[in-house]
């Protein structure tokens, strides 16, 4: 199902951070949100979310206004992995992943609780950490079980084929290479499954290979969108990342980029 964002602007602090924002993200892709330091991406994805009230324009996701939902809907069509995951408390890990299935408490879909555990579990790769303390992991543990936590929360509508919306903030920024891969195979297997999937990344290298579509943000500005393979071009990378890059082939003989030195304008 289609998320329809259209002439988006939010303002923070008095100052315009996101302006004629528009563009759509289908189920079965993987959208990468990219940009420089303070871009706008996890203001866009805050309001796509509708975790902001000052928002102008408009936000669709199969057909419905996301920010005009009760609380319960919307956690039940969409879930959010933050960029920074805080749980102060010494919780067990498995019980702050269940904390996902809270906007099923009391309807038939709790039955699922159970599976949807386990399925979560396996897919962040923390079933052995199921049983310590959260406060005793590792920062790259800790973002694995909030993506955990946010597969825990779609899992029915994954397995019912209902439209659902998953949002990452930058989720392998603090993960080892194994578990970068790991964790956007799995985003890639929940897009593959029906999921309109809506990524930050800054790793040139992942996004070319896991992104399908990407949008590029500038000051607050729409740089480019697109199709990645035809839209994430070394002259864009190097306008608005100030990087030159240089590209290799895949397995698969499909392209990947890869960021090799500032730009020379820079580097000057
Ligand atoms: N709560 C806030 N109040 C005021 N300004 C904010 C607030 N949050 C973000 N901003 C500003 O909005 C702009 C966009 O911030 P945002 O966090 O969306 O950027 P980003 O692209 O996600 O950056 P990064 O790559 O560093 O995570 C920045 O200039 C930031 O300083």
């Amino acid at each position: 199902m289609t998320l329809l964002v259209n002439r988006l602007r939010v303002e923070r602090a008095g100052r315009i951070v996101l302006r004629d924002i528009s563009f759509e993200a289908r189920a079965g892709r993987i959208l990468v949100v990219m940009g420089p330091n303070g871009a706008g991406k996890t203001t866009l994805l805050d309001a796509v979310a509708g975790l902001l009230r000052t928002v102008r324009g408009s936000v669709l996701f199969a057909g419905e206004a996301l920010h005009a939902l009760k609380p319960a809907a919307l956690a039940a069509r969409r879930a959010v992995m933050t960029q920074h995951f805080d749980c102060p408390f010494a919780y067990a890990v498995e019980d702050v992943v269940a904390l996902g299935r809270l906007c099923h408490a009391g309807t038939p879909r709790a039955a699922r609780d159970g599976a949807a555990l386990a399925a979560a579990l396996a897919a962040a790769d923390i079933g052995p950490l199921a049983r310590r303390p959260i406060t005793t992991l590792s920062g790259g543990e800790r973002q694995r079980v909030a993506f955990a936590k946010a597969v825990a929360q779609l899992f029915d509508r994954a397995a019912t084929g209902e439209p659902h919306l998953l949002i990452l903030d930058e989720p392998v920024a603090s993960l080892d290479p194994e578990h970068q891969h790991r964790l956007l195979q799995q985003a890639r297997l929940l897009a593959a499954g029906g999921a309109t999937v809506v990524v930050t990344l800054h790793d040139l290298t992942l996004a070319s290979i896991y992104g399908d579509d990407v949008l590029v943000l500038d000051r607050g500005h729409l740089a480019a969108g697109g199709a990645m393979a035809e839209t994430l071009t070394a002259d864009l990378i190097r306008r608005v990342f100030k990087v030159r890059i240089g590209t290799a082939l895949q397995e698969s003989g499909a392209g990947i980029v890869h960021a090799v030195a500032q730009a020379d304008e820079e580097a000057a």
